[in-house]
């Protein structure tokens, strides 16, 4: 309670007969919590707010005394009148002033929450929260009484709609819940709570208030997602996925930025017609890889795969009329062997060197990222690489695509896999179509037969040999600062039998990272380029101890032993 001889004039009782309604739970807590901390001008400025919401149900007079008396004191708040302004805020009994200026509430016998604990812990069905937004939309009527308020019903967008479906009944919203009143155009009070808790139907009530509340939202609310949805609908599909370095940035607000252009993609080509545009424009961004042109001198070793690919499918894809009938070139390739090994390389020079357009998927994400579309991504894939010809549709962990067909085999899967073989068969035997699908696994011995089948060309790319593996470290070191001779390289070679070129590009990594640790730790931001020592031997020496092989000799026995079988042999 308020001191009556420290805030002089202003009586609780006159705070009490002026129907002080503090305007939602959330702001009474923070108020407490004010109070509590005993912020002063926190505190202040939550008054001001709830006071300024409520003026109306202010008598003028006392509502200037409080905010006078307030702002003198927070004014002051650096002498020695803090001390009273903070003994006045303690002694404020904020609770026991909101329970009493709760007016009474039509779903709540006022008894029902004399606590104001109950309130707070949600044991009163009434929404204040609701109501405040309502406020802000509506007029409010009081009675004469000013302890039952009626809200009429918010913005006339709902209100028409609601008048459409409920014809002539006029709906009127109590400031606790709804309440809905055949007598039209009439703005009841309520008088009597007991007699009101009679009428009212609490679960029909409680569902009516739930579908009320859903309306409102659903005509005056739209979150973030959906206004950046219906602003631009290619973002549905391109949030959450991964995004290459090359890829193209599509910027979320590409719709509201060019509200003019039409945000769906024109599509011009005949074969596209039936594509969905999104998934046209999402394999143009994300699945052509626009990345740097690959040539055959930066790829170590495997100079036969090299060769068999060059004659097998280069030739072909940029002589395709001397390459017929017999000479007609197979349309999949697969290559296998054990992880970073250069199967992507090689699928990425192909396309370079026949100037085609480079498509690379992962199958995996075909069976989980685009779940429920991954069939219709597939028929997409081959509708826009037709139209990008010569094309070369590169998928990474083909075998988890083709796999061996089994009972547990999930619905989506099987379907994407079936459209796939439907794709690849229609682009096998298409005369026209320049199509190279090039499938790459670390697992060919998982692969469906009828997909083995297809793939007619069956290339092992197996671990680098001791010249690839010295070719890999003289291109990786082209642009670094370094000092090793070629006795050097040589020598490294030679103690990474073993090593995939991955794991030689994280030995290279690894050693380069060498003469950076080097600078003592207070010169490492400040210290010239120039000055960080080259790379050397001993910097190898360190790494070779980092940096171990990632593949098994196990696992190399087992491709070998499929070469041997499937394989070209070599
Ligand atoms: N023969 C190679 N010549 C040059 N670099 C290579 C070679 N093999 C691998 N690398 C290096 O290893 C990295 C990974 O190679 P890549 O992605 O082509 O392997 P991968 O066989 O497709 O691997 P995964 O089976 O894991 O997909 C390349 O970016 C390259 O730096």
């Amino acid at each position: 309670m308020f001191e009556t001889d420290q805030i002089d004039g202003i009586l609780p009782e006159e705070i009490y007969e002026n129907h002080l309604s503090v305007n939602s739970k959330s702001c009474l807590q923070q108020y407490k919590l004010s109070l509590r901390s005993s912020s002063n001008v926190a505190s202040n400025d939550l008054l001001k707010c709830a006071w300024k919401r409520n003026s109306e149900l202010f008598n003028g007079k006392a509502k200037d005394h409080i905010l006078k008396t307030v702002n003198s004191l927070v004014q002051n708040v650096d002498t020695s009148q803090i001390k009273t302004w903070k003994t006045c805020l303690s002694q404020l009994d904020a609770e026991s002033m909101f329970q009493q200026s709760l007016p009474s509430c039509a779903q709540c016998p006022a008894t029902s929450y004399s606590n104001l604990d109950k309130f707070i812990n949600n044991k009163c069905n009434c929404d204040l929260g609701i109501v405040n937004n309502m406020e802000r939309a509506s007029k409010e009527t009081i009675d004469t009484k000013g302890n039952s308020l009626f809200v009429r019903n918010l913005n006339s967008q709902h209100s028409s709609q609601e008048s459409k479906s409920d014809d002539d009944k006029q709906i009127f919203k109590p400031r606790f819940g709804r309440q809905k009143h055949a007598n039209k155009n009439i703005v009841q009070p309520i008088t009597s709570t007991s007699a009101l808790v009679e009428e009212v139907d609490f679960d029909k009530e409680e569902d009516e208030n739930k579908a009320h509340r859903s309306n409102v939202a659903k005509i005056t609310f739209k979150t973030a997602k959906e206004q950046l949805l219906a602003s631009n609908p290619a973002t549905k599909r391109t949030l959450g996925t991964s995004r290459k370095a090359q890829a193209k940035f599509v910027s979320p607000m590409i719709g509201a930025q060019d509200k003019q252009e039409s945000v769906e993609p024109t599509v011009t080509d005949e074969r596209l017609k039936h594509i969905d545009p999104k998934m046209i424009e999402l394999i143009e961004s994300e699945i052509i890889d626009k990345g740097t042109p690959i040539g055959w001198d930066d790829i170590a070793g495997l100079h036969l795969a090299k060769s068999v690919i060059q004659e097998a499918v280069v030739w072909p894809l940029l002589r395709p009329d001397i390459f017929t009938g017999l000479r007609r070139p197979p349309k999949g390739i697969l290559l296998f062997g054990p992880p970073g090994t250069g199967k992507t390389l090689i699928g990425k020079c192909v396309a370079a060197q026949c100037n085609a357009t480079f498509f690379s998927i992962s199958a995996s994400s075909l069976t989980s990222k685009w779940i429920g579309d991954g069939e219709k991504m597939v028929r997409a894939l081959f509708a826009v690489a037709r139209c990008h010809q010569p094309a070369v549709i590169f998928i990474d962990e083909i075998d988890s695509l083709l796999t061996q067909r089994s009972d547990t085999e999930h619905e989506a899967t099987r379907r994407i896999k079936t459209e796939f073989l439907v794709q690849f068969d229609g682009a096998a035997t298409g005369d026209e179509d320049r199509l190279l699908i090039v499938g790459a696994t670390n697992r060919p011995q998982e692969l469906d037969e009828a997909a083995r089948r297809r793939l007619v060309k069956r290339l092992y790319i197996p671990l680098p040999d001791a010249g690839a593996r010295q070719q890999i470290i003289t291109n990786l070191l082209k642009n670094e600062n370094n000092e090793l001779t070629l006795q050097h390289i040589a020598e490294v070679a030679g103690l990474t039998e073993g090593y995939s070129g991955a794991d030689m590009r994280s030995l290279c990594s690894e050693a380069a990272m060498g003469p950076v640790r080097s600078v003592p730790l207070s010169q490492i931001v400040s210290i010239d380029r120039n000055k960080v020592r080259p790379v050397n031997f001993q910097d190898f020496v360190n790494a070779l101890q980092r940096v171990k092989p990632s593949v098994s000799q196990d696992d190399l026995g087992q491709y070998v032993k499929w070469n041997k079988t499937y394989g070209q042999g070599f």
